[in-house]
């Protein structure tokens, strides 16, 4: 039985915790898969560490939906959440409707990600709940706005920390099913985590959250740069290097 919905928000009651990884192609979708992880999450961050990209701004819908369908062909048993871009849902309620009946239409999402628990972002996040998708929610630091508010921690007063759980209180009331803290101070994501009844998904938001995401790459060690709370568990570009190195001397010498 794949993971579901119902079974993660029952994990938050027992206490046992979500571990969730970022997947943007089939190969290591399929490895998360086997290894066990609970949630996949087709993160937009594959704008940077699969892409190329500064920052998350230019990835697309087509390219969200591109690789979620890969991602979707390795996945067995995690739920599987796909992020929805930057401007495929700020515009309005009614082009968020359209962009996140694509995800569910052409992939197969079992949730939508959409960043932001400012009033019209709630609003539209209730429209898309009751038109029978499944959303989480992702407050504190949101990388889509990242010319206005860099990627430093948020909630580090005693105003931003009321701020972002008046918001998370907004989103579930929405309708969410779950909840991302991205780099909050940790006292800030056990309060939110205790006060709603959805589970927390924390990211540089310390151990008190329902359950844990990181960036594969940062886990991997194949990312250019990572957060200061990512934890890497393994240098896979020394590995890589080395291997790569080892071929083309191969090669060169006929071996
Ligand atoms: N590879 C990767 N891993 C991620 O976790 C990730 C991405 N990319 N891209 C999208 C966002 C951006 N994220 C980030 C990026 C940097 C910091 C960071 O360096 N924070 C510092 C302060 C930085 C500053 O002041 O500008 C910190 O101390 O929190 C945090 C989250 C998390 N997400
Ligand atoms: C919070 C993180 C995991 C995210 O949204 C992403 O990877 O895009
Ligand atoms: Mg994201």
């Amino acid at each position: 039985m794949p993971v579901s919905i119902a079974q993660i928000q029952k994990w938050k009651h027992q206490k046992k915790p979500i571990a969730a990884l970022t997947a943007s192609d089939y190969a290591i979708a399929k490895l998360l898969d086997k290894a066990g992880v609970d949630m996949i999450l087709v993160g937009d961050s594959l704008a940077m560490v699969a892409l190329g990209y500064k920052n998350t701004l230019p990835v697309t819908l087509d390219d969200m939906i591109r690789h979620a369908q890969a991602v979707g062909r390795g996945v067995d048993n995690a739920l599987l959440i796909v992020d929805m871009p930057f401007l495929s849902y700020q515009i309005s309620a009614e082009e968020a409707m359209r962009s996140a009946g694509r995800i569910f239409k052409e992939t197969d999402a079992r949730g939508i990600k959409l960043e932001g628990g400012y009033p019209d972002m709630v609003e539209t996040i209730r429209k898309l709940v009751q038109a029978g998708m499944p959303v989480m929610g992702h407050v504190g630091l949101t990388p889509q706005s990242v010319h206005r508010i860099g990627y430093r921690v948020q909630g580090g007063t005693p105003d931003t920390a009321e701020e972002i759980l008046h918001q998370s209180k907004a989103l579930v009331e929405a309708g969410i099913f779950a909840l991302l803290l991205e780099n909050i101070p940790a006292d800030l994501a056990t309060k939110i985590t205790e006060l709603i009844p959805v589970p927390t998904i924390g990211i540089g938001a310390g151990q008190g959250c329902d359950g844990q995401i990181l960036v594969t790459h940062d886990v991997l060690g194949l990312s250019d740069w990572q957060p200061p709370f990512a934890r890497k568990y393994v240098d896979l570009q020394s590995s890589i290097t080395e291997v790569v190195k080892q071929y083309c001397q191969d090669v060169r010498t006929k071996s």
